[in-house]
């Protein structure tokens, strides 16, 4: 029997960078949002990386099955789209480490999983905050940046139904390898907001604000964004990719057809069998 393991994908709706030469302390400072749609991972005796069934080079996964230095591969499955904000490769990387841990018997805790899974994300550039958002569930705030035992968390309480409409992507790596100081003085002001009224209309809007300050909406999400507006609810872009997610029905209500979810619980854990 091959171990499986089901991770949540996570949307940041707000974030500023901290990076480090050590990889465990660096990370993100934010907000975001897990979800019951996210990544099945399953250990395979060959080696390589499937995605829905095809082959795929996933930076951070190679970097967690070489780290645990083993000849074997995984196999994913998502409804989830890759690179659009929706932390698919971190979840793929949180469940490559806790499938071959249980596999060979590594004798690795949680805290050593999450690590690694993360100090992975970091080094390939396509993650700061989403693993350790992934392992909490929830809401997840990101108080301080890095790997369990350099990170602090809190989250927002509440909230049930999530609703999102993907447009396309946006490259991870491109973004956090370019000028992120406006993003990053956009996200710790937004941090601060929702930490004073940690509410689920505060953390939606002061995600919306963050988009626009950040300077990342396109047009095209503007548009739906506005058409939201309109229907009295609020939405906001999921980080990062061109996406739009809704905590609630802002999305339907407006005439769209987006997917739906739930969140997944605060402390609900990762399922490994
Ligand atoms: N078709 C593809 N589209 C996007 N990324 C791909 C594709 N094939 C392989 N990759 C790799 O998958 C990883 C995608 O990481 P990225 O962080 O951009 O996506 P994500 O985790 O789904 O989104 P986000 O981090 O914005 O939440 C990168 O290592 C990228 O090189
Ligand atoms: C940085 C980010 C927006 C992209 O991965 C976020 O998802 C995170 O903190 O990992």
């Amino acid at each position: 029997m091959h171990a499986t393991a089901f991770v949540p994908g996570h949307v940041t709706g707000f974030f500023s960078t901290h990076p480090d030469e050590r990889p465990l302390r660096a990370g993100s400072r934010g907000g975001g949002v897990a979800l019951s749609h996210g990544v099945e991972t399953t250990v395979t005796d060959d080696t390589g990386v499937t995605l829905n069934g095809e082959s795929i080079s996933v930076e951070p996964v190679e970097r967690v099955l070489d780290a645990l230095d083993v000849d074997l591969g995984v196999a994913c499955e998502t409804p989830l789209p890759l690179g659009s904000g929706f932390g698919v490769s971190g979840a793929m990387a949180l469940g490559t480490a806790y499938v071959v841990s249980a596999h060979t018997a590594a004798g690795l805790s949680e805290n050593d999983l999450v690590s690694l899974a993360h100090r992975a994300e970091v080094e390939s550039g396509t993650g700061l905050g989403d693993v350790v958002g992934q392992a909490r569930g929830g809401i997840p705030l990101r108080l301080e940046p890095g790997a369990p035992g350099y990170g602090a968390m809190d989250g927002v309480p509440g909230g049930s139904r999530v609703e999102y409409l993907s447009l396309g992507g946006l490259s991870t790596a491109d973004v956090l390898g370019g000028d992120t100081e406006t993003l990053s003085v956009a996200g710790e002001r937004a941090l601060e907001t929702v930490r004073e009224t940690p509410t689920l209309a505060t953390f939606v809007a002061a995600s919306r604000r963050f988009a626009e300050e950040a300077g990342l909406l396109t047009d095209e999400l503007r548009a739906i964004l506005r058409d939201v507006d309109a229907v009295g609810e609020t939405a906001s872009m999921a980080m990062l990719g061109e996406t739009v997610f809704a905590l609630g029905t802002g999305l339907s209500d407006a005439g769209y057809d987006p997917a739906v979810c739930r969140i997944h619980p605060p402390g609900a854990g990762l399922r490994v069998e």
